[in-house]
């Protein structure tokens, strides 16, 4: 089985480093012509596997925007997932879980056992209950050839004032987001002494400025793919990603939701949309 980092590896060579989200806001239902129900969520939710599927690494379906039409829009998010492994594309379930180990378990057969209707290529999960308590879904991942992202540094403001806070430890102060790191870095270390990209990630917004060198966190030591939301309607650009990433720009994964989303309903167009983004965040890492 190939381990989840070796496939994102390949499937950003092949297309560049761009996630495009699936993010149906009712605006977005509503500007692309659809009624703000299941009916229009399925369609929404078609187009975009239409127009991503073998033209970007990833696609991100956000499970909220699913969730809120309850069993029906889950059902959709069900189909949503299995239209993306049959074209062979990569899914990222944007579903930010986390809970006590045990639970913990519940949620990692959810989105990453192998005969769950769920299952993805990859979650997002929070560590806020502690990284250890994520042990199930690591390790369920590392089983299946799938990943996790685990919460890091958010691209919203109002993360700073739980990850930047730091507490005296061992080796001097570490703040919560280095503990992230730390824990990660550990879980990639087999990947990175065979030569490959870990499938253990992180979350870390292309909109946080200085925050990773402020920190001072070494993210190139982790080995990890990093999922970079913020890209687009939150402000940041593909340039931004150079000054927050610095020497672990090669493993970031771009994300991006209503900016590419703004080009539909048509389905060529958000083809290109999607294509153009993608075009530019690869020049841009190499360059
Ligand atoms: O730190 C984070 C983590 C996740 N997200 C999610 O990414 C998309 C962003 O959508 P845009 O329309 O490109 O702003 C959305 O699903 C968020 O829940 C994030 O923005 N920041």
């Amino acid at each position: 089985m190939t381990p989840f980092g070796a496939r994102l590896s390949e499937a950003m060579d092949t297309h560049g480093p761009l996630c495009a989200g699936i993010d149906p806001h009712a605006g977005l239902l509503q500007a692309w012509g659809l009624a703000d129900d299941v009916d229009g969520l399925a369609t929404f939710a078609s187009r975009c596997v239409e127009a991503f599927a073998g033209t970007v690494a990833c696609v991100k379906p956000q499970s909220a925007f699913f969730e809120r039409f309850g069993s029906a829009g889950v059902a959709v998010l069900e189909k949503t997932l299995a239209d993306l492994r049959e074209a062979g594309t990569l899914a990222i379930l944007d579903v930010k879980r986390g809970d006590i180990g045990s639970t913990m378990g519940g949620y990692a057969q959810a989105y990453l056992g192998e005969s769950s209707p769920l299952r993805a290529d990859a979650i997002t999960v929070s560590p806020y209950l502690g990284y250890g308590s994520l042990r199930p879904a690591l390790d369920l991942a590392a089983e299946q050839g799938r990943g996790v992202f685990v919460l890091a540094l958010t691209s919203n403001p109002e993360g700073a004032s739980v990850q930047h806070a730091s507490r005296a430890g061992e080796g001097g102060k570490e703040s919560v987001a280095g503990s992230v790191v730390a824990g990660v870095t550990a879980d990639n270390v087999a990947a990175a002494a065979e030569g490959r990209l870990g499938s253990v990630g992180m979350v870390v917004g292309a909109t946080i400025g200085s925050a990773v060198s402020d920190l001072g966190l070494d993210l190139a030591a982790a080995n990890a793919p990093l999922l970079a939301p913020g890209v687009g309607a939150q402000g940041a650009t593909a340039e931004d990603l150079r000054a927050v990433f610095g020497a672990a720009l090669p493993a970031v994964l771009a994300s991006s939701s209503r900016d590419v989303l703004s080009a539909g309903p048509d389905v060529a167009a958000l083809r290109e949309r999607a294509r153009t983004v993608a075009d530019g965040v690869r020049a841009m890492v190499a360059s």
